[in-house]
């Protein structure tokens, strides 16, 4: 496994914002949303394309376009759901599968309570999108089962993580095909399994404590 952090002025900018506790839900998602198209940049770095010859009004020329078979795009709900949109702007062509997952506040276990997913990933880009990377559980569950389908090449595109949660993946996804890209690996989790200084819970500050 390896981890990318974007360091980039804007991206430390929205993120500051991001994780102020005044921001309001309609702010919080339109920065999730651009955060993700920054971040989206740096994961589809190695995005699979392939040649095409084309005409431009003035000569024939060879340029590429994105390869079949198409990147799936995978949102672990519900916060996943904030950074849907702004990933899938950067790749037209992209299938998007779901998986719901929720973190037991007390024991911090992880469970799947929805997976609508093509049952075959046998050479599939896999993107997986998650705001936070914290113990870890979540994103080593969802990566076993996409690997387990046969996606040969899986990135998670994570707004914040903690530095246990890094630790748990390359101890837990050592060897795997894995990439994570992070806007920010923050100092520690608190005794609830919260980032700190992190930006609270993500999935409330998208879409309320439901
Ligand atoms: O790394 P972990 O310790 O597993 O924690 C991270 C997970 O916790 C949050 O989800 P939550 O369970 O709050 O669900 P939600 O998205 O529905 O709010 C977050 O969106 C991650 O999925
Ligand atoms: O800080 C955290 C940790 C897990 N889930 C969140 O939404 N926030
Ligand atoms: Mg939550």
């Amino acid at each position: 496994m390896r981890i990318h952090v974007v360091d980039h002025p804007l991206v430390a900018h929205k993120l500051t914002t991001l994780r102020d506790r005044r921001t309001d839900s309609a702010t919080f998602r339109r920065l999730a949303d651009e955060l993700v198209t920054l971040l989206a940049y740096e994961a589809t770095r190695d995005v699979r394309t392939e040649q095409v010859d084309i005409e431009t009004p003035v000569t024939s020329t060879t340029g590429v376009k994105l390869s079949y078979p198409r990147p799936l795009v995978v949102p672990i709900l519900r916060a996943g759901i904030g950074m849907l949109d702004g990933m899938v702007r950067l790749l037209p062509t992209a299938e998007v599968g779901f998986i719901g997952m929720v973190r037991d506040e007390e024991t911090l276990q992880a469970s799947t309570y929805a997976n609508r997913l093509p049952s075959d990933l046998s050479g599939r880009q896999v993107y997986v999108l998650d705001p936070m990377l914290a113990t870890g559980g979540t994103l080593v569950a969802a990566i076993r089962e996409l690997i387990g389908r046969g996606a040969d090449d899986v990135t998670a595109v994570v707004l914040l993580a903690a530095p246990e949660g890094v630790e748990t993946m390359e101890r837990e996804l050592a060897g795997s095909p894995v990439t994570v890209v992070a806007a920010a690996v923050d100092e520690r989790l608190d005794e609830h399994g919260y980032i700190v200084p992190g930006l609270g819970d993500a999935g409330d500050r998208l879409y309320g404590s439901a």
